[in-house]
């Protein structure tokens, strides 16, 4: 017996090992393929930042509402394993699709390096994104649920540990994403999971379950509507109307199903704050300073999983156990929305910090300017009514001056004075350019925000007497300035140059700042050294290292409620609902997405930190209520209902069998343990 129990735990752990390399490498394909889709949206589609990250969160919330179909597929028509294979196939599909979408020359006629025919590649890209929705989400639910079923009932604290095991599989599949390219995935990911098929445990769709469980609940509801008169007798639970029609095993089914669904009312909060870190975060991280800001963005989460999964598995929740405690799932999941709300409270904390740093920009009912002197004396510039400025030759004024009004009136002491009239930008920063000729004076638009992924915006005036070339740069002519070119962190070289004269100056850049560089017509002669730089915006100040704990605090979070939640759903289903109760599950990460959305439509609050706050309350406000929902609810062995549900009805021969088999398994299992400890004993 021991030898056999040997060679079946063996076995098990094999099958599994499939599982959860299929769930590896599915992720691995996601992940990776999610971290640049909206730089394909912004870079090759050329969509706007606003439609680029609307269409991302609706390509999330997507694959996170495709369970549903997923789950009924699975659990109605082809088995979970089938459905598995299928949805992979319209997986790979999608995958393909998409990298087509991005061959450009395709449609590049012309051969300019940018596609001829927009809405070929984005009609083929949505449909690609279709697919892979349609693909990942199909077959989410149908994973997990069918990991769990290779597990008997008395194996709880295996399956627990498969759970836990399956979500490390999932973060180091979006580790690694980052790493390599997911294509090759797809295909491994298909592969991986048919060479474990003669091994798994695959339990048989039972018919169209969700159209009965429709039929059932409709019949339930207007059975009571026709008993709605006083005179009928209640009936314990509403589900009860549909006894005269429906078998007593479905209702119990369905009153399972609907119970965890009704706790699960509460939970899209989570996801709310969650999702969060790849948008609100991360554009907090693009107004701190640090070099590693990308490495920091897509990997700490996934590392920070792989390790806190182990520590809390193996030694906080042992030791909470060991203390008495009954730290309940849905208490763990309690305590995990409560993580996540301190997550944003040290959110909040950071941005108040970073606040202080940055720059005063316009209202919308303002405008700001700054004046930029390449005349050859310090100019006296006076800007109606009462604006005194002294700016020296190849300097700027301090700072920028803010209006409340738009038309300005210009005064330079030269002799004779010269005065010009401007109408400001409403809500706009610029720099008044006063060039050799102050005659020709001219407004350039400046940058009103910190530049994008913590780059600087830079751009140079040519006080120089012909046009001049720029390392990168279109050639610019005498007095003129060019537009704004976003710089990495780091040294930066750059080479000027006019005919057969040339020279090399370089600039050490931090992150966020934003600059002028003044030419001036001796720039040849003094081999680059009079270049002068006026600072528009102060590079960032504070550490991108202060995030961490935030990351921690979320992350610690997620280990709680999302790994918890994955085992809780399996656990609390029927055995012919378990992907649907995964589906459901995924769907509150759906409906927590469509809410970033909708908070994204809507804009934010004046003061990031203020909106950082609200998100912490408001989870703190539903955990609450969720605590108490939780407080209500009774776990129950869905197994141990549906046996007394049969044997209400009278068992019939075959299950019976069945059923011993599975007591005698049991037993077996059990009296083998017993072995094993006394053997070690
Ligand atoms: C990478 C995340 N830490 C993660 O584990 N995500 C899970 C849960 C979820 O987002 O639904 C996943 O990708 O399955």
């Amino acid at each position: 017996t021991l030898f056999s129990n040997k060679k079946k735990k063996r076995k098990k752990i094999c099958y599994i090992f499939f599982i959860v390399v299929n769930e590896f490498c599915e992720r691995f394909s996601y992940y990776g393929m999610r971290a640049v889709l909206v730089l394909y949206f912004r870079y090759f589609l050329l969509w706007d930042d606003d439609l680029a990250t609307s269409i991302y969160h609706a390509f999330v919330a997507l694959c996170y509402l495709t369970p549903i179909l997923g789950a009924i597929i699975a659990d109605s028509w082809l088995g979970k394993f089938k459905t598995i294979i299928y949805l992979s196939i319209v997986y790979a599909i999608g995958q393909v699709t998409m990298a087509i979408s991005t061959i450009h020359d395709i449609t590049d006629a012309n051969r300019d390096g940018t596609p001829d025919n927009f809405t070929f590649h984005i009609a083929l890209s949505m449909l690609g994104l279709i697919l892979i929705a349609l693909g990942t989400g199909g077959i989410k639910p149908c994973v997990a649920a069918f990991g769990g079923d290779q597990f008997q009932e008395h194996q709880s604290r295996q399956l627990n540990t498969f759970f836990s095991v399956f979500y490390l599989c999932i973060n180091a599949g979006s580790l690694l994403s980052t790493l390599i390219t997911p294509l090759k995935s797809v295909a491994s990911t298909l592969m991986v999971f048919i060479a474990g098929s003669g091994m798994y445990v695959k339990t048989d769709p039972e018919g169209n379950i969700m159209w009965s469980v429709c039929k059932c609940i409709g019949f339930a509801i207007k059975n009571r509507f026709r008993h709605r008169s006083s005179s009928y007798p209640k009936r314990e639970h509403w589900m009860d109307w549909a006894n005269e029609k429906y078998d007593k095993l479905l209702i119990a089914q369905i009153k399972m199903v609907l119970k965890v669904l009704f706790l699960y009312i509460p939970l899209p909060m989570f996801w709310t704050l969650f999702d969060q870190k790849g948008s609100r975060w991360t554009l907090q991280a693009t107004t701190m300073s640090g070099d590693f800001v990308s490495i920091l963005i897509s990997t700490v989460n996934p590392i920070l999983i792989l390790t806190l999964v182990p520590i809390m598995d193996r030694l906080i929740f042992p030791l909470i156990q060991k203390c008495g405690l009954n730290f309940s799932p849905l208490k763990r999941m309690t305590v995990g929305m409560l993580f996540a709300a301190m997550a944003f409270v040290s959110a909040a904390l950071v941005q108040i910090e970073i606040d202080k740093t940055l720059p005063n920009f316009p209202s919308s009912s303002e405008s700001q300017l700054k004046v930029v002197n390449t005349y050859s004396t310090t100019l006296n510039v006076t800007i109606s009514p009462n604006e005194h400025l002294l700016i020296e030759s190849f300097g700027s004024s301090a700072d920028y001056v803010t209006f409340d009004h738009q038309d300005i009136t210009v005064s330079l002491n030269t002799n004779p004075v010269i005065t010009k009239a401007f109408s400001l930008i409403k809500g706009g920063r610029q720099t008044l350019i006063i060039p050799s000729d102050p005659t020709v004076m001219y407004l350039k638009e400046d940058v009103k925000s910190k530049p994008r992924e913590g780059k600087n915006a830079i751009r140079f005036v040519n006080g120089y007497t012909a046009d001049l070339n720029i390392t990168n740069l279109d050639s610019i002519e005498p007095s003129a300035t060019t537009n704004y070119t976003l710089v990495n962190q780091g040294k930066r070289d750059f080479v000027l140059r006019h005919g057969e004269q040339w020279c090399e100056f370089s600039r050490k850049f931090g992150f966020g700042a934003s600059y002028t560089f003044l030419i001036p017509s001796t720039v040849f002669s003094d081999d680059c050294e009079s270049i002068t730089e006026v600072e528009d915006m102060k590079p960032n100040s504070v550490h991108m290292a202060l995030q961490i704990p935030q990351y921690f605090l979320i992350t610690t979070g997620e280990v709680m409620f999302s790994v918890t939640g994955l085992q809780f759903s399996y656990s609390q289903a029927p055995k012919n609902m378990k992907s649907v109760l995964q589906a459901g599950w995924l769907c509150t990460n759906a409906v927590g997405n469509i809410i970033v959305l909708i908070v994204a439509e809507l804009g934010k609050l004046p003061k990031q930190w203020a909106e950082y706050l609200l998100f912490a309350s408001l989870l703190v406000a539903v955990s609450i209520i969720f605590s108490i929902m939780a407080y209500f609810y009774t776990y129950i062995d869905p197994a141990e209902i549906e046996a007394q549900v049969r044997k209400e009805q009278g068992l019939e021969p075959e299950e019976m069998e069945k059923e011993t088999l599975e007591m005698e398994e049991k037993d077996e299992d059990q009296k083998n343990e017993q072995g094993v400890k006394q053997t070690k004993i």
